[in-house]
């Protein structure tokens, strides 16, 4: 497994080539930032009524090193400022995935709001993940924990 992942991309023909590719903001960024990324004839964005989810393009393809994964997450300001999630987040990128890399947005605010072409709109994260050996067993080891979980140590 490699220690510094690379992950090829390619952009779709039909993208807007002159968008940034990926890449971390500062240093320590732990997420690259994507971007709504439109085919020519629907540039001028989706409206996302309150309630209301969409699938948008961010316009690439990547090639994930074996052993490894892209979450693809929330951006805390659109959050806030617009209850803009994903309703499946963390969104699982399987280093296996050849298809278009898509961001599934939801309205969760009050008002519609407009995804614009070339916004940022999640992040990326890379991340291990190595495929364990699933193995049937009658019975697994003691802890001192054993069964309690769900609050089981206290409110919260
Ligand atoms: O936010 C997302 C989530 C997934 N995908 C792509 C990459 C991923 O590898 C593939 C499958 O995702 P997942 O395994 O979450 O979907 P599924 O509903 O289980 O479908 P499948 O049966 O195709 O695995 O879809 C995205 O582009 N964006």
């Amino acid at each position: 497994m490699q220690d510094t992942p690379r992950i090829r991309i390619k952009r779709l023909p039909e993208s807007d080539h002159d968008q940034p590719l990926l890449a971390y903001a500062t240093p320590g960024a732990a997420g690259a930032d994507l971007r709504a990324n439109f085919p020519a004839a629907s540039r001028d964005g989706v409206t996302l009524e309150p309630g209301q989810r969409a699938l948008i393009p961010t316009g690439l393809v990547l090639e994930i090193p074996e052993g490894w994964e892209v979450q693809i997450r929330p951006r805390s300001g659109l959050a806030l400022k617009h209850g803009i999630g994903l309703p499946n987040s963390p969104g699982t990128i399987d280093c296996d995935y050849r298809g278009p890399l898509g961001v599934i947005l939801i309205n969760l605010g009050q008002e519609p709001f407009l995804v614009t072409h070339g916004e940022r709109i999640a992040q990326m994260v890379v991340a291990r993940a190595p495929q364990a050996v699933f193995e049937e067993v009658t019975e697994v080891s003691e802890t001192a924990r054993g069964a309690g979980g769900f609050g089981s140590t206290g409110r919260g």
